[in-house]
């Protein structure tokens, strides 16, 4: 029996085995979410960092830099956390350095331990469980949350990556997203609206943001780390020629 489990916080994953597991690391507003629709718009590579300064000094090296705190661009970087502003190859072949508030947190907690990290998105739903059930390993969903705490689309994810692998598992917060992805039915922006960060970006005027964050299955894009760097997969390049930006091959 494959199983599956869910880390509600960052905070929570020192109670979490992580060895031998595939980690799906989701930051769904918007982190994980624009990192897939960059490397499926064909952006190179993306190295996620915790650390503000540590992004900015990849700017010498030539990177494009993306940094955010509190859900503005951050001072002296190229961009901000936006998804949009990576369609249509406007950055095509760049190298990406990026700090976000809890998603690149999130990936460098996981780092250390874990045998494979992937980034998950309902974006890439699909192609991450196509992905997932050809694979040997147990699955750990990893939700960025907000400053440590839960949030509901993070974790939602982990109910609809749950119910798309159909596994058996014993874990009480999977089963628990799993009803609320039910009942959330398919219109996830109208479940979502009253989402504590849903309310923060359409503060800050994202309501783009989030109805593209909740899109279901726009990329065939299966997002790995390699080695510091999250790259697509390159079994699911091909699938890429799919993705309605029409995208060339890239990993
Ligand atoms: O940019 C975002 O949407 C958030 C900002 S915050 O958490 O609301 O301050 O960052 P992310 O790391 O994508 O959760
Ligand atoms: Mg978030």
């Amino acid at each position: 029996m494959r199983n599956i489990e869910t880390c509600i916080s960052p905070e929570l994953i020192h109670l979490h085995d992580l060895t031998q597991k595939t980690v799906v690391v989701v930051d769904i507003f918007r982190a994980s979410s624009t990192m897939v629709t960059a490397l499926s718009n064909g952006v190179r590579c993306i190295k996620p960092l915790s650390d503000l300064d540590e992004c900015r000094n990849y700017k010498n090296k030539n990177w494009l830099i993306a940094g955010e705190r509190n859900g503005q661009q951050a001072e002296g970087f190229d961009l901000g956390n936006s998804p949009l502003s990576f369609l249509g190859n406007a950055f095509a072949g760049e190298k990406l350095a990026m700090t976000t508030t809890n998603g690149t947190r999130a990936i460098s907690l996981a780092e250390a331990d874990s045998e494979e990290i992937l980034i998950g998105s309902f974006l890439n739903l699909q192609a991450t469980v196509d992905y997932l059930q050809i694979s040997d390993r147990d699955v750990l969903v990893l939700c960025a949350g907000w400053k440590g705490k839960f949030n509901i689309e993070d974790s939602l994810y982990a109910g609809a990556l749950s119910l798309t692998l159909g596994w058996k598992h014993d874990c009480d917060a999977t089963l628990a997203m799993e009803a609320v992805f039910q009942q959330a039915g398919e219109n996830l922006s109208f479940f979502l609206e009253k989402a504590s960060h849903a309310k923060r970006l359409q503060n800050h005027q994202l309501e783009k943001d989030i109805d593209f964050c909740l899109e279901l299955n726009r990329y065939n894009a299966v997002v790995h780390l390699d080695e510091g760097l999250l790259k697509v997969k390159p079994a699911a390049a091909k699938q890429r020629r799919l993705s309605p930006e029409g995208n060339s091959l890239q990993s």
